[in-house]
């Protein structure tokens, strides 16, 4: 069991914190990203337009509702949460931390977001999304993390301090 899954919005750093933690506690570290790529054949972007933005999250919620880890520190994609299975499974193997930072600093980090292959739909802003996204992560977090006002090296001392 011993697992971590980082969740949370696109930006706050699941990836980029993920692989650092795993690092630090001796744990392996898996991005579900690239499992998705990997047996998919194809890039999240060619999935995305390919099978439009609910054949991603199907696509996305079976490939995290099948991982098999231990000691592992798992960084989803900001989407995971909209898929129920893969949400029972990661939790019943893991603890949940969910990676908070409020909508303007987000917005800020953020950048264009077409580049990131964000799940948006048809019409809906990032701030639509923030506000759709928040209560799932609310509700599938363990724990929460405010990266507010942090630098990466402080997020991931909170992490540690918490766990
Ligand atoms: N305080 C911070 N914590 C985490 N990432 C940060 C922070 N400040 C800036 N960044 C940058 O934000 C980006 C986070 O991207 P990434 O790790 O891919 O996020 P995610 O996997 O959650 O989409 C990186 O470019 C990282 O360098
Ligand atoms: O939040 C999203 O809609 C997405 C986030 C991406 O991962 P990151 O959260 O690692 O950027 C990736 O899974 C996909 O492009 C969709
Ligand atoms: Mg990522």
């Amino acid at each position: 069991m011993k697992n971590i899954v980082l969740i949370g919005m696109p930006g706050v750093g699941k990836s980029t914190i993920g692989v650092i933690l795993a690092k630090e506690l001796g744990y392996q570290f898996v991005d579900a990203d690239l499992l998705i790529q990997e047996q998919e054949k194809r890039l999240l972007k060619e999935i995305i337009s390919e099978e439009g933005i609910e054949g991603f999250i199907a696509i996305e919620n079976q490939v995290n509702a099948s991982i098999e880890a231990d000691r592992t520190v798992i960084a989803t994609g900001g989407s995971v949460v909209y898929g129920k299975e893969a949400m029972e499974h990661l939790g019943e193997i893991a603890t949940v931390i969910y990676l908070k930072l409020s909508y303007k600093a987000l917005r800020k980090r953020l950048g264009n977001l077409k580049n990131r292959g964000v799940v948006l739909r048809d019409g809906q802003t990032l701030k639509d999304l923030y506000e759709e996204r928040v209560v799932l992560y609310e509700k599938y977090a363990d724990i929460t993390i405010d990266e507010e006002n942090k630098n990466l090296e402080e997020t991931l001392q909170s992490i540690i301090d918490t766990l």
